[in-house]
């Protein structure tokens, strides 16, 4: 039995875990873990997700709740995750990660725990999204230089970070797959007048609104066609399940490392 602790557990990701967990067999909920302001500090987790009583008191106090045998589900903002991968390395503890929006430093800081303890990071736990790498990375060898590469994504009114983490994974696969580095030509804002495309250049663009849960489009435009790899995500639980199959994978012994969804599935 995987023993798991959701921190974020009162957000939108942090919620959708727990009913992952709840309805996955050989996994255990054992911790739920908020800011100490949030209304939901020591009630019941089960009040997060509509079940009534699981026996699990809400807490503020991650580290209390840790050990070599628990798996800490962290979708919450880079500062705090960096701050629980600090707390579960001295605990020995595993970790998948879920936030988006580091910054070169922070991701700087993730990667450096790769020797301390295992951990999955993934900006998209979908095994759909997973699978769309692949074909990303054989579209760009085949089209990939004859072709204009553009990212457009779109998600719901309360995202704070831009352009989404699977939108830059895309990206990094897209420039990985034809030798170059993502940083090196990636466009992440045309304004005024902008001069004319330029060649080899991945350009990015966002969209928020509403409740749309995540949706990715990659477009290799040239003269006369165009080929589109697009995905839809439709539900938070795609995401959620992905990650508990992250825990549980985790959980099979895995050495200390830093491994991606597509370790985890196996592609
Ligand atoms: N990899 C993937 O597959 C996916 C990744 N994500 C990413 O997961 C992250 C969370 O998304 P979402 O659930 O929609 O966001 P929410 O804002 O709904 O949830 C974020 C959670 O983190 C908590 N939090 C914020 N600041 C801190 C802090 N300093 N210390 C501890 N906890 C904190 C929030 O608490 P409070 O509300 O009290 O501030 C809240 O519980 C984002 O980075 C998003 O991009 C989302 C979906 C899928
Ligand atoms: O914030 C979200 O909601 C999502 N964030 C992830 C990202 O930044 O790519 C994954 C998913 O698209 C939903």
């Amino acid at each position: 039995m995987q023993k798991i602790i959701v921190t974020g557990a009162d957000g939108r990701m942090g919620r959708a875990l727990i009913e992952a967990i709840l309805d996955t067999e050989n996994v255990q909920l054992i911790g739920a873990v908020v800011k100490s302001d949030s209304p939901y500090l020591a009630k019941d987790a089960g009040e997060l997700v509509g079940q009534g009583s699981l026996g699990i008191k809400i807490t503020d106090n991650l580290e209390a709740l840790l050990s070599s045998d628990v798996t800490v589900i962290d979708f919450t903002v880079p500062a705090a995750t960096l701050q629980h991968l600090a707390l579960a390395a001295a605990a020995s503890a595993k970790m998948v990660i879920g936030t988006t929006g580091f910054n070169e430093e922070q991701l700087a800081q993730l990667q450096s725990y790769q020797d301390k303890l295992p951990m999955v990071f993934a900006g998209n736990y979908s095994v759909g999204v997973n699978l769309t790498l692949q074909l990303l990375r054989m579209a760009a060898k085949i089209i990939g230089q004859s072709s204009d590469i553009e990212v457009i994504e779109a998600h719901h009114k309360h995202k704070v970070d831009a352009p989404s983490g699977t939108a830059l994974m895309m990206g990094e696969a897209v420039a990985g797959a034809m030798n170059k580095e993502l940083k090196e030509c990636a466009v992440f804002s045309r304004e005024g007048i902008t001069g004319e495309r330029e060649n080899g250049t991945i350009g990015f663009s966002t969209i928020r609104g509403g409740d749309i849960v995540g949706e990715h489009t990659v477009m290799f435009a040239s003269e006369g066609e165009r080929v589109e790899i697009n995905h839809k995500a439709s539900s938070r639980q795609t995401f959620a399940r992905g990650a508990v199959r992250a825990a549980t994978w985790l959980g099979q012994d895995k050495a200390r490392g830093l491994y991606s969804m597509e370790d985890v599935l196996g592609f």
